[in-house]
């Protein structure tokens, strides 16, 4: 990718609502070099915290074992996902994060990076599903001012994700 894309992505991530980071696939540990100011507000730590880091600070012990080894197929096979992770602030305050995973540039079967997004669970009360679905939304947009949805998809795409999102929503509320 070159400069001016990822200058672009640096532009939606700055303007952005909704908590976006990008990942740089090409190197071993997979670290974030873009995390915008929702991102930061949801998790607690500043940019220089996080910077160089692989994403997974936000965990702590095996609570995620199944939700990980989803991320890592989708990763490898350079496949968006959708999925639910437990996730502690800087704080140690737990939540639990509906992630949303893109790749971004390169080739299909090897994406240059990754972006995530993260929609924080359990601050939506009744509408929670709702609250997820116009995440969605927001998320489909900022894919297509980055390039990453064609214009021509971006309905079918925003249609794909809302209806995603729903569905772990529903799954997250049913939980034991
Ligand atoms: C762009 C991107 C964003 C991610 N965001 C999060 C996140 O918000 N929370 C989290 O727990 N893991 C997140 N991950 C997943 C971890 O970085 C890691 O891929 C996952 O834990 C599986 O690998 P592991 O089993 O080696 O830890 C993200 C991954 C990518 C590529
Ligand atoms: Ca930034
Ligand atoms: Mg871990």
């Amino acid at each position: 990718m070159d400069q001016k894309q990822f200058e672009k992505i640096r532009a939606v991530f700055d303007r952005s609502g909704v908590a976006l980071t990008l990942v740089d696939m090409s190197l071993p540990e997979q670290p974030v070099v873009l995390a915008n100011p929702p991102f930061l507000r949801m998790t607690g730590y500043t940019e220089g915290q996080i910077l160089g880091f692989n994403c997974r600070f936000l965990q702590r012990g095996d609570e995620n074992a199944q939700a990980r080894a989803d991320i890592r197929d989708a990763l490898k096979l350079g496949r968006e996902l959708q999925v639910v992770l437990r996730n502690y602030r800087a704080n140690d305050e737990p939540f639990d994060n509906l992630l949303f995973l893109h790749p971004v540039g390169g080739r299909p079967d090897a994406p240059d990076y990754f972006l995530g997004s993260q929609f924080e669970l359990g601050r939506s009360g009744n509408s929670e599903e709702a609250a997820a679905a116009g995440h969605a939304g927001a998320l489909t947009g900022e894919l297509a001012r980055i390039g990453t949805v064609a214009a021509r998809l971006e309905m079918d795409s925003r249609r794909h994700l809302a209806q995603a999102a729903a569905a772990l929503v529903r799954a997250w509320e049913r939980r034991g």
